[in-house]
């Protein structure tokens, strides 16, 4: 079989990705090589990206990212849900990206740092070689994970995500609160998954992520853009919305994003990723069983 020498942008993004989360290099070589890459040029594809050397990348699927209309950028300025007023602060068109006020109370916000203090658990990446679920030097938060409509304060929080979004619930992973101590990081990432790991079954692929900042950070802690230079200062009950998946299953590159260490204090989170479609597998395993 002949070998492959020439990358995608989309693997030497994956690389990138799988390096800053502290997977060793020679473990990334060796899942090349198994995927059929040549060994040699496996290693020194390798060799350059740690060098930061020039590399030539080929878009293997499509390019450029076809920026579709987002319902949210056509809403004006204030976004009425069923129980809330939300004002839009900020708004990018390419890569989208909107910056929201007035998300969550303050009692809301409080509420669910107090639900989650005791439930944290270390934050974990899935890893790209193995699949599994791992914890990993790149991403050093903890976090909680919540089901669906798991409380009632969840199920009006998913409520109104999905009416600022127009994405129904179902198309949304349960919400993970995270919590960053002084020190503590989540670098730079894209939230959609590498091709090979999109379950059309499950939701297909991540299309959205609703960032929601349940406290002010008093130093540290931004979330930042490094790819158009921006940078959110966590404030409280505020959220950023940002969109990297379009209809003809494009990904967005330039939504990579970081979470910066938090210099002073401690910052809270909550994070709802956003699926293609709905998720729960529930219908289809009723079709099987009235079969
Ligand atoms: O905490 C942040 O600012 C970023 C979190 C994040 O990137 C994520 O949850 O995917
Ligand atoms: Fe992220």
């Amino acid at each position: 079989m002949e070998k492959i020498t020439r990358i995608s942008n989309e693997l030497k993004d994956w690389i990138q990705q799988t390096l800053r989360s502290g997977v060793n290099p020679e473990s990334i070589v060796a899942a090349m090589v198994k995927k059929g890459f040549d060994q040699s040029f496996a290693y020194s594809t390798m060799l350059r990206i740690l060098n930061k050397q020039s590399l030539e990348t080929v878009d293997a699927s499509q390019s450029p990212y076809m920026y579709e209309p987002i319902d949210l950028a056509k809403r004006g300025n204030i976004i009425a849900t069923t129980d809330r007023e939300i004002k839009v602060l900020l708004k990018m068109d390419k890569p989208f990206i909107t910056y929201l006020d007035n998300v969550l109370s303050t009692e809301e916000c409080d509420q669910l740092i107090h639900l989650s203090r005791n439930r944290l658990q270390p934050s974990e990446i899935i890893d790209p070689i193995t699949g599994e679920k791992k914890s990993v030097p790149g991403r050093t938060s903890k976090g909680a994970y919540y089901h669906l409509n798991e409380t009632s304060l969840i199920s009006t929080i998913e409520r109104r995500l999905a009416e600022i979004t127009s994405h129904p619930i179902e198309h949304g992973e349960g919400l993970q609160v995270l919590n960053y101590d002084v020190g503590e990081e989540y670098k730079a990432h894209f939230d959609y998954f590498p091709a090979n790991q999109v379950d059309t079954e499950k939701g297909g692929q991540r299309v959205a992520t609703f960032l929601l900042y349940l406290n002010d950070v008093a130093a540290g802690g931004e979330t930042i853009f490094p790819k158009i230079g921006l940078s959110i200062v966590p404030k409280k009950g505020t959220a950023v919305y940002f969109h990297y998946g379009n209809s003809y299953g494009q990904v967005d590159r330039m939504s990579l994003h970081s979470s910066i260490p938090v210099l002073t204090g401690e910052k809270w989170v909550a994070t709802k990723w956003i699926r293609q479609t709905t998720i729960s597998q529930k219908k289809k395993t009723e079709e099987v069983l009235s079969k």
